[in-house]
């Protein structure tokens, strides 16, 4: 593996890089998002702890487990050296997939201030993004306060801060997936924790989805 640095933006810590993963792991990913049973993407309300599909996120997403594909482990073992915080933080790996008009409208990914998920294992410190493949056009993951736009190439991806110091929303952080134009768009994502994730039990995950749209 022979990471390199692209481009640092010290206000979130965002780091573009390439060469976390081969082009071949990044098919890989691609086949196993292929042959997994693919589910809207949801979106969590800080406040009732719900998870609702909407309209501003539009993608699938698998969650894949990392026992059944040594590929998996092996990629929370990199992101483990590369940010320096224990795998044991790591939420699962998700595999998204947006097709033309795919979309994640402006948000943060730490949760606010008494969010409940708060519980499983603290704020989200850091994002990372993997892209899969090489989008057509569109799909660049924007952050508007700092102006950045990444635009999705296979093999490349960026990791980021969500919180300050004191663990709490950062508001520089804010950030969207841009529509894909044309082509689709596959990205694998982490979100690492304060501390070791709790999953939480799944008939609860199962009772929390409902459509809001
Ligand atoms: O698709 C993107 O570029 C952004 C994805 C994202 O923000 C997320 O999954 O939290
Ligand atoms: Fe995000």
């Amino acid at each position: 593996m022979e990471l390199k640095i692209l481009s640092v933006n010290d206000t979130i810590g965002l780091v573009h890089f390439n060469g976390l993963l081969s082009l071949d792991e990044c098919a890989e990913l691609i086949a196993i998002g292929r042959v997994s049973d693919a589910k809207p993407s949801v979106v969590v309300d800080g406040a009732s702890d719900a998870a609702y599909e909407t309209s501003g996120r539009c993608s699938t997403v698998v969650a894949p487990s990392a026992d059944m594909y040594p590929l998996i482990l092996e990629i929370r073992r990199r992101i483990e050296l590369f940010s320096g915080i224990s795998q044991e933080n790591q939420e699962p790996l998700q595999i998204l997939h947006y097709t033309r008009g795919g979309k994640y409208d402006i948000h943060y990914d730490a949760f606010s201030d008494g969010s409940p998920q708060l519980k499983n294992g603290g704020n989200r410190l850091l994002t990372v993004l993997l892209y899969l493949n090489d989008v057509e056009y569109g799909g660049w993951t924007q952050f508007p306060h700092i102006m950045a736009n990444i635009v999705p190439n296979a093999g490349s991806g960026i990791l980021f801060r969500n919180t300050d110091a004191q663990n709490r929303q950062l508001r520089e952080s804010l950030h969207a997936g841009l529509p894909v134009t044309n082509g689709e768009k596959w990205i694998a994502s982490i979100w690492i924790r304060e501390n070791p994730y709790i999953t939480p039990s799944a008939d609860r995950v199962g009772q929390v989805v409902r459509r809001k749209l």
